[in-house]
Parts: structure tokens; C-alpha cells; sequence
């Protein structure tokens, strides 16, 4: 059964699924981590591959960029390819001098003005929830980690920079990223399990930020540790 998004056959895609949003790392994911990796996608460049991880089946798969792309991949996923759980691995920008580049940082919750969930379900908040089960696990399998609240924003770009800032200290949030409030509600609504681990690779107070380059191959500790997470989930 394909999508009018993914031509992949349901057999095709397996139970648990990591999720980057560059689709260029889902590729280096598949080359540098997975056995027999096949390539199960590639309509819209949306990269998909399915391949073993230390003896265990995983999908590796392009979000692209945004509440709207993830909202229409994962939704996909969890309905109708019967994903059971998604780890989001992504890029994300720090807030807070508390972090730096390069760290890692596994958010408990995720705060966002988007109208991404009310609109998909009616939902009234604008607080969404990693699977505790499966943030925990991610993170016991990292040995070094911040946890907090993350801020999913619907814009990477701002007109007013101060903005940014005055999210950071009313809603609590240490570091912003643009899909994991969709991915989080679509799990929730779906009653699957999805979390989101992150790797720092914009600083904005300290004015640092990785390379193109370092953005979709350098994240290694962060990739072994979603792996290993999901692997525990197969
Ligand atoms: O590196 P990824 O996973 O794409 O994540 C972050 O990077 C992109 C912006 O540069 C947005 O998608 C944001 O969420
Ligand atoms: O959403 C994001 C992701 C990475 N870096 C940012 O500054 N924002």
C-alpha cells in the first residue's frame, strides 16, 4: 500500500522508524548504521530506507522541515503503515547559555504556538508530551544529556530576533526546533510512541552554529543513542 507521499509497500517499512528532518541523513544514517539497507522511498526526495540494526528491523526517513511535513509523514507512519514508534533525531537551536553546540538534549515536553494539533484533532493546549516510556529509555541509553522543555516554532526566521527570547523565558523553553509538537500530538492521537533527541547546532547568544556538513553527518552519538532506543522498542 503506498501514499500519495511514499511509494513504499506496507511491508516495506517496519515497526519503528527514526526520523531526521534532512533527508540527506537519513541516507547517511541507512550507509553508515544499517545492514542491508534498502532504499523504500523516494517520492518528493523524502529518502526511506528499511534495513537491521544490531539484529532488529528500523526504518530511517526523511520529516522534512516543519509542522506540515512531519505532520503528513508520521501521520502516514502511525495510520497507515502501522508504525508503532518514531524517534525524531534532529538539529536544534539553544536558548540558553546552560547549553552549548554539539550538546545533546532530549526534551519532556514541547510548547508551541502552532495551530499544527488544533487544527488536526481540536486539541485545546499548546503543551504536547514525549511517550514517557520511550523518553526514558532514550534517556538511559545517553550518557550525556539535558532535559527540558523544547519550543516548536513554525519559522526558522525572524523579524523581530528579541522575540525568540522572550519564549525562552515565559514558556520555560531551552531550546526551539519546527516539527516535534506534530510529530508528539500525531503519536498521542494515534495512541502510538514517538520522542524527540536533539543535538544543538545553533547558538544564537553565543553566536555559533555547524557547518551544512556537521548538520547531516556529525550527530554519531546522537544517531547510536535513537538507534539503540529503538532497537530496544522492535
Ligand atoms: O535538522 P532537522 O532535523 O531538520 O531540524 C531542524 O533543522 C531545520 C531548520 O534548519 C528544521 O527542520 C529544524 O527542526
Ligand atoms: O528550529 C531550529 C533548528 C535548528 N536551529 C535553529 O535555530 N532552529
Amino acid at each position: 500500500m503506498a501514499t500519495v507521499h511514499n511509494s513504499a509497500d506496507k511491508e516495506q517499512i517496519a515497526s519503528v522508524v527514526l526520523m531526521p528532518g534532512d533527508p540527506y541523513r537519513a541516507r547517511y544514517i541507512a550507509g553508515k548504521f544499517l545492514e542491508n539497507a534498502a532504499l523504500v522511498n523516494e517520492v518528493r526526495g523524502m529518502l526511506a530506507y528499511t534495513g537491521m540494526y544490531k539484529g532488529k528491523r528500523i526504518t530511517v526517513m526523511g520529516s522534512g522541515m516543519g509542522c506540515g511535513s512531519m505532520g503528513i509523514y508520521s501521520h502516514e507512519l502511525f495510520n497507515k503503515y502501522d508504525v508503532e514508534v518514531i524517534v525524531r533525531a534532529g538539529s536544534c537551536g539553544a536558548y540558553t547559555m546552560d547549553l552549548d553546540l554539539k550538546d545533546i538534549f532530549i526534551p519532556d515536553s514541547c510548547w508551541s504556538q502552532s495551530t499544527y494539533a488544533h487544527t488536526y484533532s481540536g486539541y485545546e493546549k499548546d503543551i504536547v508530551e514525549p511517550d514517557p516510556t520511550l523518553w526514558k529509555s532514550l534517556c538511559e541509553h545517553a550518557q550525556n544529556y539535558k532535559t527540558g522543555r523544547l519550543h516548536t516554532s513554525d519559522c526558522f526566521y525572524y523579524k523581530k530576533k528579541e522575540d525568540k527570547h522572550l519564549i525562552c523565558e515565559q514558556k520555560h523553553c531551552l531550546a526551539v526546533d519546527m516539527e516535534s509538537f506534530a510529530l508528539l500530538h500525531n503519536a498521542d492521537q494515534a495512541q502510538k510512541k514517538a520522542a524527540t533527541i536533539l543535538t544543538v547546532s545553533d547558538h544564537s547568544l553565543k553566536k555559533e552554529k555547524l557547518s551544512v556538513a556537521e548538520r547531516e553527518q556529525n550527530f554519531d552519538a546522537m544517531i547510536q543513542i535513537a538507534l539503540d532506543t529503538l532497537a530496544s522498542f522492535a
